[in-house]
């Protein structure tokens, strides 16, 4: 039972391969750091474990078989900038509900306000719309979650706050993580493992 990247590699339309033969698995409940610098990959790598991009070479694979492209997808993208992730002509209610109801206790958990569900996207600060994305992925069918700087643009009490809850996520319902950052000091406080981007894929 796991997320897989078997020999993945990608390039940009007639550009030259980003990177090959990335290689990771992540097992239920783990939260893996993937570190590494600027423009390396890492987000491109994210987004093809959650299915937004197809891969050039290798394959994904959750359980041993490709992901599902069709319906509600069990790996989720989680970005920066969360204001990019939702429409923002939508309502946070029906952003909220937009693969199930969410739970009360999830959005309690998260400090999501029942006032929030009748303002729009911009209407929210950047901490507030980064929750609501969060409780957005956590529908019943939800296995992983591919973290994407997602508290970087945050202050460091929204930052704990979001990590405290995903840590509870992925060791009371098994979410696995994997949790990209160039901040060792971020990776070393919530991640099981932290792998280096060079180390598990070849570059150009
Ligand atoms: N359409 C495109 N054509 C060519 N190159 C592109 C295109 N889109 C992105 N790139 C390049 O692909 C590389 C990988 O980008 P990616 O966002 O995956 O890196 P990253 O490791 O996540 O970086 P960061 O930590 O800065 O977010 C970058 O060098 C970027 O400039």
């Amino acid at each position: 039972m796991m997320l897989e990247a078997r020999a993945l590699g990608f390039a940009h339309p007639e550009g030259p391969p980003l990177f090959t033969d990335a290689t990771l698995a992540i097992a239920p409940g783990e939260i893996v750091g993937l570190h590494g610098p600027s423009g390396i990959g890492k987000s491109t790598l994210g987004r093809l474990l959650s299915g937004h991009l197809a891969p050039g070479w290798g394959a994904v694979l959750l359980d041993g078989a490709p992901l599902r492209m069709a319906g509600f997808c069990p790996v989720q993208y989680l970005g920066q900038s969360p204001m990019h992730m939702v429409n923002p002509r939508w309502r946070v209610g029906a952003i909220l509900s937009e693969a199930s109801a969410p739970e009360p206790k999830t959005l309690a958990a998260l400090g999501i306000a029942e006032g929030w569900s009748a303002r729009y996207p911009h209407e929210l600060s950047g901490g507030q719309l980064q929750r609501v994305a969060i409780a957005r992925a956590l529908a019943p069918g939800l296995r992983f979650l591919v973290a994407d700087e997602i508290s970087t643009m945050l202050d460091a009490i929204t930052q704990a706050e979001i990590w405290a809850f995903l840590t509870r996520l992925a060791a009371e319902r098994g979410i696995g993580i994997l949790a990209i950052s160039h901040d060792r000091a971020l990776l070393e406080a919530v991640a099981t493992r932290t792998l280096e981007f060079r180390e598990i894929a070849l570059g150009p």
